[in-house]
């Protein structure tokens, strides 16, 4: 990756659902940029809050605190319907179940075009045909397959199907939620590599969220830690694994399988304990402690990241 351009800027978001008693803050102060061209992974166990980080830029989650950029500009609020326009066609989501995702009774040739109809993208029919036809071979279907209803598909064509509806749209950047956890192990890789190959081929930047750590450390460049709504890490995705810092990271690697048996049987899985922050004396904040390595710490921490990074020789 060498284009370093912030293609999209999430600051200080907190994304709260309901009101009074039943309040719920999914999203807590969380801040990280995308740059133009990379993929970023967000991981976290269920219910962590990452779908509502990638509904939050989709603007379907409503930001209830803090601003989303896009190319430098905000994307929520009162903004001009050009702009509007030109966000919902640049940035698209990938979702995690394609069985449930598509329109069960639409054909595909509609499914793919929603996107095309609502935003008024194609000249004539004969451009919009033509523009599902490349959606298809894109993701490697067969354009015939436009007249055929979603249940005649298997999981991993389902998937292919869903990626042409975001492709089909000729997007920057595409929100991947989950895309391959509810597919068969057998096809994960091939959707995967589709996915890196169109990254390549259309200049894509992606947002990946995943819980799957291994899937991550394979696809993405930088990666955020998030638990219980809160950003606690973020580095390159290799430093991440290598060289992990906060607790709660740990414990997720740690819990990560190892191929070799020998070495899985005897493994410590550590368990995260949010009781020993000490938080409600001196709160954290999200911090840079090494180059584009961030940590959720309060001071008396950070002393101690800082001093466990000298050690490696590594500040
Ligand atoms: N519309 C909503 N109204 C109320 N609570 C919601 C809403 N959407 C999400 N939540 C809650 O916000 C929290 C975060 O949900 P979210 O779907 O973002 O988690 P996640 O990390 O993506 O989990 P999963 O991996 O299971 O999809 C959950 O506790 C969820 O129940």
């Amino acid at each position: 990756m060498t284009d370093k351009e912030v293609l999209v800027e999430v600051q200080n978001v907190s994304v709260v659902f309901g009101k009074g008693k039943h309040k719920f803050t999914a999203i807590d102060d969380v801040s990280f940029h995308i740059f133009k061209g990379e993929t970023f992974g967000i991981v976290g166990e269920s219910g962590s809050g990452k779908t509502t980080i990638g509904r939050a830029i989709m603007r379907i989650n409503e930001v209830t605190e803090g601003q989303i950029l896009y190319h430098g500009k905000s994307i929520q609020g009162k903004i001009s319907k050009e702009w509007d326009r030109e966000i919902t066609q640049k940035i698209q989501m990938i979702f995690q179940d394609p069985m449930a995702s598509l329109n069960e009774r639409a054909k595909v040739d509609y499914i793919i075009s929603e996107g095309l109809y609502s935003s008024k993208k194609y000249k004539d029919e004969a451009d919009r045909q033509q523009k599902v036809r490349n959606a298809l071979l894109n993701v490697g279907l067969l354009p015939e397959f436009s007249s055929r209803f979603p249940h005649e598909f298997s999981g991993g064509q389902r998937q292919r199907i869903g990626i042409a509806r975001a492709l089909v749209m000729d997007p920057e950047f595409i929100i991947a939620d989950e895309p391959i956890s509810a597919l068969d192990v057998s096809i994960r890789a091939q959707v995967l590599n589709l996915l890196a190959s169109l990254q390549q081929r259309n200049h894509l930047t992606y947002l990946f969220i995943a819980h799957d750590l291994s899937i991550v450390r394979f696809i993405t460049d930088r990666t955020a830690v998030i638990y219980k709504g809160k950003m606690v890490e973020l580095a390159d995705t290799e430093k991440l694994f290598t060289h992990p810092l906060h607790p709660y990271t740990k414990a997720l690697l740690s819990a990560v399988p190892e191929p070799n048996p020998y070495k899985e049987r005897g493994k410590i899985v550590e368990v995260y304990d949010p009781s020993q922050h000490r938080y409600e004396e001196n709160p954290p904040s999200f911090v840079e402690v090494e180059k584009g390595h961030f940590i959720l710490a309060n001071e008396e921490e950070l002393t101690h990241y800082r001093t466990s990074l000298k050690m490696e020789g590594k500040t």
